[in-house]
């Protein structure tokens, strides 16, 4: 029996594959250099949009990018360099199983009128039913800006359930504890049937699953950016459950990787403020990578990720995502810490 989606992961993958080898290059050529800031984030959307509508011209895409401030761009060059980038990642020759069997080969040079339409066609909607892919061609711009951790992000979601999850990490150690051993690596998820990371060449397929964990080798993941998540809250939560090694700050879904090959132990992602919704390309390709690997996902509350609502989470507060041993423990601590907070905001 053919595994399920066999072709939608072939090219999930090469398209993660081409949008970080552009990523790559774009912090090289410009960030190093100067800051174009997006330049990265629109090629990657157009380059992936483009495979995408190659081999499913019926998918629609919820991409976080869209196009109307470079239609609009005159005169800085920006939107020349984002055609250019583009055009080399998707003619590039990537060497190994380019997949030219599926029509993934290395495509044809698009015009800038056709870019431009496949970055917008990440502007759908969303909602409960039917096929649709999703896309964060930069996954943690600050983080990508910093030469930091960032991540090419891509998901298929089908009937609100996500079904494949690749997330590229082109600057996150293949080992987090042996720098030496270098950096890039590709995870891919298929509901039902396990995680692997992959390297940046798509070669060496490892199967993932979290170890079971307790408190003293637990430490949490969380976001670099305290505008993103509240470090304070995740501190009184660690205090709660006895966890002393400090956190591991990271940005982008790398983060859902890492736990998915076990390095830190939970993923705790909770509002600073009110009113910000998440976003579904922020947290897809991780819900099904770390599921796959054995954990749990869900919000602060208990209740799964509700991917059918729309381009956001609705009314999911806060994410902990964490091994299936580890994940009661902390929603419990969890549920304290929101309690405490309460109580201080009564008195
Ligand atoms: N106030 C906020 N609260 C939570 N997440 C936010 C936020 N403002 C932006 N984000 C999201 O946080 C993502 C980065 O997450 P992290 O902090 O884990 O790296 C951003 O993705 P992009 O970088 O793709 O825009 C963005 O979608
Ligand atoms: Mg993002
Ligand atoms: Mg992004
Ligand atoms: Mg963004």
């Amino acid at each position: 029996m053919s595994l399920p989606y066999t072709t939608e992961k072939q090219v999930a993958v090469a398209a993660v594959r081409r949008a970080c080898v552009l990523t790559n290059s774009v912090f090289n050529k410009l960030v190093k250099n100067e800051t174009l800031t997006k330049v990265g984030d629109y090629a990657a959307q157009a380059v992936i949009s483009s495979i995408l509508h190659r081999a499913f011209p019926e998918d629609p895409i919820v991409g976080e990018e869209d196009a109307a401030d470079l239609r609009a761009e005159s005169g800085t060059g920006m939107r020349e360099r984002i055609i250019e980038l583009a055009n080399e990642a998707l003619v590039g020759e990537l060497g190994l199983d380019d997949n030219v069997e599926w029509g993934m080969g290395p495509g044809q040079e698009k015009t800038t009128e056709e870019l431009l339409d496949a970055i917008d066609r990440g502007n759908y909607p969303g909602g409960p039913s039917g096929r649709m892919w999703t896309i964060d061609p930069i996954d943690g711009t600050k983080g990508f800006l910093r030469g930091e951790q960032y991540a090419v992000c891509l998901s298929l979601i089908v009937d609100a359930q996500v079904e494949i999850g690749v997330i590229g990490c082109p600057n996150l150690p293949v080992d987090l504890s042996k720098p030496e051993q270098g950096t890039g690596c590709i995870f891919v998820a298929v509901r039902g049937h396990g995680a692997e990371q992959l390297t940046l060449s798509g070669a060496s397929p490892e199967p993932l699953s979290i170890p079971a964990s307790t408190s003293e080798n637990l430490n949490f993941l969380e976001s670099v950016e305290a505008a993103h998540s509240s470090h304070s809250f995740n501190d009184r939560v660690s205090a709660l459950l006895g966890i002393t090694r400090p956190p591991i700050r990271m940005d982008s879904q790398a983060k859902y990787c890492c736990l998915a090959r076990g390095e830190g132990g939970a993923y705790l992602r909770m509002p600073t403020g009110v009113g910000y919704r998440e976003k579904i390309w922020d947290h897809a390709p991780g819900q099904v990578l770390v599921e796959e690997a054995g954990g749990i996902v869900t919000d602060s509350r208990g209740q799964p990720l509700n991917f059918g609502l729309g381009r956001t989470l609705g009314e999911n507060f806060g994410v902990i995502a964490a091994g299936k041993d580890v994940h009661p423990r902390v929603l419990e601590a969890v549920q304290k810490a929101l309690s405490e907070e309460k109580e201080k905001a009564r008195v």
